[in-house]
């Protein structure tokens, strides 16, 4: 199989305008538990500003309130001047996200799942919405993958397909859902190099949710670090590396002891 390298694609600059989010105050109730408390957070345009922190920690519901998908208890989001909340904003940025399952549509060949966005938003003739699906695929390498159908695809090309789709709207700002999630290291190294390469090639604002901390220590700009739904830690690659803090020097490279009384417990659990 080919893998795509930083060096194996070009990517077309896309559009030339590209949006920072800026999170005030935004805090989250679902009914009485308070997920996200009094986040601020600014992720500059072109960052790629990495979101970590354990599971239930609250990163997905962040993207999807940066995503417009859920709406804040208070405070707000802001993609460039436009409320991240008001449907109109997607009209005015262009906005992909790419979740965690990939999220293909099973009965549908990856030429066609590429189209979908472009066919049912009437931005081209079929003519043009040919380039731009081949275009996205060149980019990722895929191109012999056109007339497959996902059940055909392995994790990791799966996720490059679901990347390629992002593509095809001309994203001006991209969200990652973990993104390396499943995938053996070589093909996370991949995933991570490609997610670096569009931003240098197309400036597009990138903003990736992950537990993947090679990945961030890789390809971020800025980390920051969520824990019971506030920002516990925010900087660049270098201060995460010897963190003196121990919740997130505990995060980042977990002590397992197996002498943990919690292991018993879960032993004792499945008897
Ligand atoms: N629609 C919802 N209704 C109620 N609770 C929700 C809803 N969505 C998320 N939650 C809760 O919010 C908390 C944070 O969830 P979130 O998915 O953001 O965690 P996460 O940090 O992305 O975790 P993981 O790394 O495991 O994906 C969890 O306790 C989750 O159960």
């Amino acid at each position: 199989m080919s893998t795509p390298s930083a060096s194996s694609f070009t990517a077309t600059p896309f559009i030339g305008k590209t949006f920072g989010v800026t999170v005030k105050g935004l805090t989250k109730q679902f009914g009485r538990s308070t997920v996200l408390r009094d986040i601020n957070l600014e992720v500059r345009p072109g960052e790629i500003f990495c979101l970590m922190g354990p599971s239930g920690s609250g990163k997905s519901v962040l993207l999807k309130h940066i995503a417009g998908l859920e709406r804040a208890t208070s405070g707000e989001v802001r993609i460039g001047e436009h409320d991240a909340s008001d449907p109109d904003t997607r009209d005015k940025v262009h906005l992909a996200l790419v979740f965690q399952a990939g999220a293909l549509f099973n009965s549908l060949s990856v030429y066609d799942n590429l189209a979908l966005y472009p066919r049912e938003h009437r931005l081209c003739d079929e003519a043009g919405i040919r380039e731009r699906v081949m275009n996205a695929l060149s980019i990722l390498s895929l191109e012999k993958a056109v007339k497959k159908f996902p059940s055909e695809l392995s994790g990791g090309m799966k996720k490059r397909v679901a990347i390629a789709r992002a593509l095809v709207m001309e994203p001006q700002l991209l969200l990652y859902d973990e993104p390396t999630s499943e995938l053996d290291p070589v093909m996370s190294a991949t995933i991570s190099e490609i997610i670096a390469t569009l931003r240098e090639q197309t400036a597009v604002t990138s903003i990736v949710v992950t537990h993947d901390r090679s990945l961030a220590l890789s390809i971020a700009d800025r980390i920051g670090i969520i824990m019971d739904g506030r920002i516990r830690a925010l900087g660049v690659p270098d201060d995460f590396r010897h963190p003196t803090d121990p919740d997130i020097a505990n995060f980042l490279s977990p002590v397992i002891d197996l002498k943990n009384p919690r292991f018993k417990q879960l032993e004792n659990s499945h008897e």
